[in-house]
């Protein structure tokens, strides 16, 4: 078998694809979707049919199909993050930049002006750092703030431990360059974890989220909430926006799949601010579940990165464009002729889905 040390193109599939520990969280995910019903509505009108066109955070995006911050894209496409930003604007929809991208963030907006962007933030230990990215996400005109609030210490990721995960030489962290390296002094493991150890910032805690209020006038999404608690305590706190997520199961292993927690995070906000989504969205039929659930945009994590991987741009706008129009023909076949049509009731057995169901005897 080859090790990692013979084929970096293992090294960076299985740290694309890998889960924490046993992966089961990873691995119930598609059971987790695929065990809530769809209503299927006869005769409506498709002729009536209006489209995908939606808002977030009040900005128009042509689509509620949105692209995560997954670090590194440079180690399977030359542009990085670039290729994705023009893939982005080139189906009119938002990408959220990673922390731990190859591209810096001014690079990005640089590759595709007009789209609308945001930045993920992990934060420095360093207030002066969090300040600086603050103000030039803001000079480059990211439209808001995504803090990473499920990454405390990073997950165990077997693979890239195994692998002994690193950035190739040459591949720079674009946008924390000036303030960290991609040097690993060679420690047992995941140089991720050193990277991570580094740059991170563990103590960050909720008291903290009122501080980056005093850095920055952009919008604060948290990402990363797992449960009721944490959807109202970041109403609390003043977030603009929460986004239910387990990181794509590569954070906590048997933690529930994000679909099965997205309503008791809505119950949470309690309609005061907006809930998005992400965590195995594979499918159109994903999309309008996590919408109906009460999600108003959803993101796709590793999708983009196949994409990226086979065709760069292209790939990655072909994944975006598919979802798309299986996300219209299942609100089409469900009756929907428009996001704001996509309710609750287009779902059956969404009580399989609530906490409810976890304890009722039936
Ligand atoms: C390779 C990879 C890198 C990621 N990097 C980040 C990151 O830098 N910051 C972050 O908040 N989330 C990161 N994530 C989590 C994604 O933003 C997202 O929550 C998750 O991938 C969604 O699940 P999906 O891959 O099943 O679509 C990463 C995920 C992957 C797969
Ligand atoms: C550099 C990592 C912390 C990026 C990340 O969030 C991930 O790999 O899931």
């Amino acid at each position: 078998m080859w090790g990692a040390k013979d084929n970096p193109k293992k090294m960076f599939h299985d740290y694309y694809q890998s889960g924490a520990e046993g992966e089961h969280t990873l691995n119930t995910t598609r059971d987790a979707f695929n065990s809530i019903k769809l209503k299927a509505r006869a005769l409506g009108d498709a002729d009536a049919f209006k489209g995908t066109e939606t808002t977030f955070l009040g900005h128009k995006i042509a689509s509620p199909i949105c692209l995560a911050p997954t670090a590194f894209h440079m180690l399977v496409n030359p542009e990085g993050e670039c290729a994705t930003a023009r893939a982005a604007a080139g189906t009119k929809t938002l990408q959220c930049l990673s922390t731990w991208s190859n591209c810096s963030l001014e690079e990005v907006a640089e590759a595709a002006p007009d789209n609308l962007r945001i930045l993920q933030c992990y934060f420095s230990r360093s207030d002066e750092v969090n300040k600086d990215i603050f103000e030039r996400a803001e000079k480059a005109g990211y439209k808001a703030l995504a803090v990473t609030v499920d990454t405390q210490i990073l997950g165990n990721r077997e693979a890239d431990a195994e692998n002994k995960f690193s950035l190739p030489k040459g591949i720079k962290m674009g946008t924390i360059a000036k303030y960290t390296s991609t040097h690993v002094t060679g420690v047992e493991g995941s140089g991720l974890d050193e990277y991570v150890r580094k740059y991170k910032h563990n103590g960050f805690t909720w008291k903290d989220i009122l501080k980056i209020r005093q850095f920055t006038s952009l919008p604060i999404i948290l990402k990363g909430i797992q449960c009721k608690e944490d959807a109202a305590k970041a109403v609390e706190y003043g977030a603009d926006a929460i986004w239910v997520s387990n990181h794509g199961a590569r954070q906590l292993d048997t933690t529930p799949a994000s679909i099965e927690v997205l309503e008791e995070c809505v119950q949470g906000v309690d309609g005061k601010i907006e809930v998005y989504f992400d965590g195995g969205v594979r499918r159109g039929t994903d999309v309008l579940k996590a919408l109906a659930l009460g999600a108003s945009a959803v993101f796709i994590g590793r999708p983009q990165l196949w994409g990226l991987a086979i065709d760069g741009q292209k790939g990655v706008e072909d994944v975006l464009k598919i979802l798309n129009s299986e996300l219209q023909r299942s609100m089409i076949l469900t009756d929907c002729q428009e996001v704001k049509d996509i309710t609750k009731e287009r779902v059956i057995h969404s009580a399989y889905c609530s906490p409810k169901y976890l304890t009722a005897k039936i």
